[in-house]
């Protein structure tokens, strides 16, 4: 799609309202399926019990949160959304959804999630969701994404709140196992991200976003891809050594940290981008996995 097919005034005035399935595609449903499933890692793991009700609670103001911060970060978005051409079909840039009714969409959204996990479970699981939207709403989307090839890495924060929201969700606090969880994730961003951008570089520098392939190069960016796997490797495991992973968890995350390694080895290795969109999907898988199998070890037991 060209700049030149969306017209700016049907991106900010309030011509039409959207249907379900348009309002739907704000809350950037996939990658909210991803973030609800990690926050169920951190319930099913945390000590304690919650009633079945009060756990769906949680896991739904986990889930209409992060979407609610989709939807606003597609209102602050929606200029350079329109230049990508993976993003250009989004509903503001197609005019389908009004900006303005976006952004009320996700701020309701956002205050009622907040509000609603305070009431029903407890303050401190609603001060952590605030502050994962803030910080991708506020530090991420308005501040770095367009200033700094260290967006993500700072701005990757966000998304590593989930299973900290909800372990605090059933103990009320923030544990040493709850940070390594929230490490892992926040370590793992970067390749997920990186491996992207590389193949989306064109879409980025079009739309002047300072990715880092586009400011400092594939290669520098695939090195520094291959580091935050490496990284990520023990983190990973560490789980095991703090009693919340048991033995299938060691060697799901020792296999899963291997190939994650080995696929940042074949990025850096090759000069073409299929290795890169290998890399991005098995990142995800490789996420979905390594809770998978925490979350099947407590309910095993
Ligand atoms: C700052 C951190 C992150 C950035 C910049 C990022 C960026 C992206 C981008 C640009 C896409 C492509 C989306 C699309 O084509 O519509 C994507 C896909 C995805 N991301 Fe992330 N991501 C981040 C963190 C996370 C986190 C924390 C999770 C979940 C725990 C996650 C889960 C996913 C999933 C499941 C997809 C696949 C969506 C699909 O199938 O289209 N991401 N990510
Ligand atoms: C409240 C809560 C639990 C928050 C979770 C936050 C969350 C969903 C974090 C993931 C971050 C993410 C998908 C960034 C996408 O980058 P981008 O916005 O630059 O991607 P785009 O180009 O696809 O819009």
């Amino acid at each position: 799609m060209t700049d030149s097919v969306i017209a700016p005034e049907i991106m900010d005035s309030p011509v039409s309202s959207g249907t379900v399935r348009d309002y739907v595609a704000l809350l950037k449903p996939r990658v909210m399926s991803l973030v609800v499933f990690s926050g169920v890692a951190g319930m099913v793991v945390a000590p304690g019990h919650l009633h079945p009700v009060l756990a769906l609670v949680a896991v739904l103001c986990i889930a209409v949160a992060s979407g609610a911060a989709g939807a606003i970060n597609m209102w602050y978005d929606r200029d350079i959304d329109a230049m990508m051409d993976r993003t250009a079909k989004r509903p503001i840039p197609q005019g389908l959804v009004p900006a303005d009714e976006a952004l009320a969409f996700g701020i309701i959204l956002t205050i009622a999630s907040v509000a609603l996990m305070g009431l029903a479970l407890n303050w401190v699981a609603a001060g952590l969701l605030a502050l994962a939207s803030g910080f991708y709403i506020f530090i991420y989307t308005m501040w770095l994404k367009r200033r700094t090839p260290q967006n993500i890495v700072i701005g990757g924060a966000a998304g590593a709140f989930p299973p900290m929201i909800g372990w605090a969700a059933v103990t009320g606090d923030v544990s040493l196992a709850s940070i390594v969880l929230f490490a892992l994730i926040f370590f793992w961003t970067p390749p997920h991200f990186w491996a992207l951008a590389i193949f989306r570089k064109l879409d980025y520098q079009h739309a002047g976003v300072p990715m880092l392939p586009v400011v400092a190069g594939e290669r520098e960016t695939k090195k520094q891809m291959l580091i935050y796997t490496l990284i990520l490797l023990p983190l990973a495991i560490s789980p095991y050594f703090l009693g919340i992973g048991g033995l299938t968890y060691l060697a799901g995350s020792t296999i899963l940290g291997l190939a994650f390694v080995a696929y940042a080895v074949q990025v850096l290795r090759s000069e073409d981008h299929k290795p890169a969109k290998r890399m991005f999907a098995f990142s995800i898988l490789y996420l979905f996995l390594l809770f998978a199998i925490l979350i099947g070890e407590h309910l095993a037991v």
